[in-house]
């Protein structure tokens, strides 16, 4: 945000205009979806890693939860494995659940290590710990041409969330780092979309935002340009005239479970920005699209009709 070049009176300006927003942030709760996407610039990492640290010093309570699609795909290539993805899901059979954790572990622990070398005190932890994401297989409902329910293998949905170790967590001043893995009332593994998790985590901690953490500007027009703010109802025309497509689904599907079930907005930024965080939240500005109710007609009953709508 600040700039070494800018001069002592603006500096000043842009602590002072930052200081309504941590006020009426104290001891809010932010769940943060950090997209592999976002997370390809090693400087960019350690710069999201000091900003929840600033924002945890000062009081706020960010939750993260991150991604790691490339990431995963490239341990896949370099283990000879091909990437086979199914309505933006995906393929997972045993080898490729493997690698799922594998590549989210490491992601987890960087972030986990970068956040406390900026003097934060973050915790990583998947969905198996506690059992804190209970899953269960998703069965892609059948498209033109299917008979059957798609079985993509151990990919997840949400049955629920219990945000009891979360909380635990919270209390001491720790930030949760969470990696996108379920686990099944049998004790199985499930890879699940990070934005799905994001999302429902939102919900369940009752947080003040939701905030996707991606590779553009926000939710873009046909034309390419930034859409500064959406609600809900405006963002069906967006799926029907296919201006929304591929990973930008899971991602606004969730914004919109979100809002519609309490959370006050969501939003979509540029995570290759530098300080795009706190820019996003202690600014006026702010940056990236906005989701935000209306009152309008719901758009995706569950992650089930998003997934039928595909
Ligand atoms: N209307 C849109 N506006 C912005 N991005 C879009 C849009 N429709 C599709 N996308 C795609 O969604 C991508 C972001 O999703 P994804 O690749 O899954 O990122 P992440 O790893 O951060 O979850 C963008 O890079 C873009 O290719
Ligand atoms: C089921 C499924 O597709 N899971 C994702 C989990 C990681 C993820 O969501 O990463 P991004 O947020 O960086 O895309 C995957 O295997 O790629």
């Amino acid at each position: 945000m600040a700039s070494s070049s800018l001069d002592a009176s603006s500096k000043a300006n842009i602590l002072a205009e930052a200081l309504p927003y941590i006020q009426s942030f104290h001891s809010r709760t932010f769940v943060i979806k950090y997209g592999g996407n976002a997370m390809t610039d090693e400087a960019l990492k350690a710069g999201f890693a000091r900003d929840i640290a600033l924002l945890q010093l000062v009081g706020m309570r960010p939750v993260i939860v991150h991604g790691g699609g490339p990431q995963i795909t490239g341990l896949l290539e370099r283990m000879g494995v091909k990437s086979e993805f199914r309505r933006g899901m995906r393929v997972t059979d045993a080898q490729t659940l493997e690698a799922v954790e594998m590549a989210t572990a490491k992601i987890n622990q960087e972030i986990v290590g970068l956040i406390n070398r900026s003097g934060g005190k973050a915790v990583g932890l998947s969905g198996q710990d506690g059992r804190f994401i209970q899953a269960r297989k998703l069965l892609l409902p059948p498209e033109a041409g299917e008979t059957e329910p798609v079985d993509i293998g151990a990919v997840g949905e949400i049955e629920r969330i219990d945000p009891e170790v979360i909380n635990l967590l919270q209390s001491r001043s720790f930030v949760p780092v969470i990696m996108p893995i379920g686990v099944g009332t049998d004790g199985e593994v499930y890879n699940i979309n990070a934005d799905l998790v994001a999302g429902t985590l939102a919900r369940s901690l009752d947080a003040e935002k939701l905030i996707l953490m991606t590779n553009t500007p926000g939710v873009l027009n046909k034309a390419g340009k930034l859409i500064p703010s959406l609600t809900l109802s405006e963002v069906d025309g967006l799926v029907a005239d296919g201006t929304l497509s591929g990973g930008m689904l899971p991602k606004i599907g969730s914004a919109l479970d979100a809002v519609r079930a309490g959370v006050k907005s969501a939003h979509v930024i540029d995570g290759r920005v530098p300080n795009a965080l706190l820019l996003e939240l202690l600014t006026s500005e702010g940056i990236g699209t906005l989701i935000r109710p209306d009152g309008g007609p719901h758009f995706l009953t569950d992650s089930q009709r998003y997934f039928g709508d595909l």
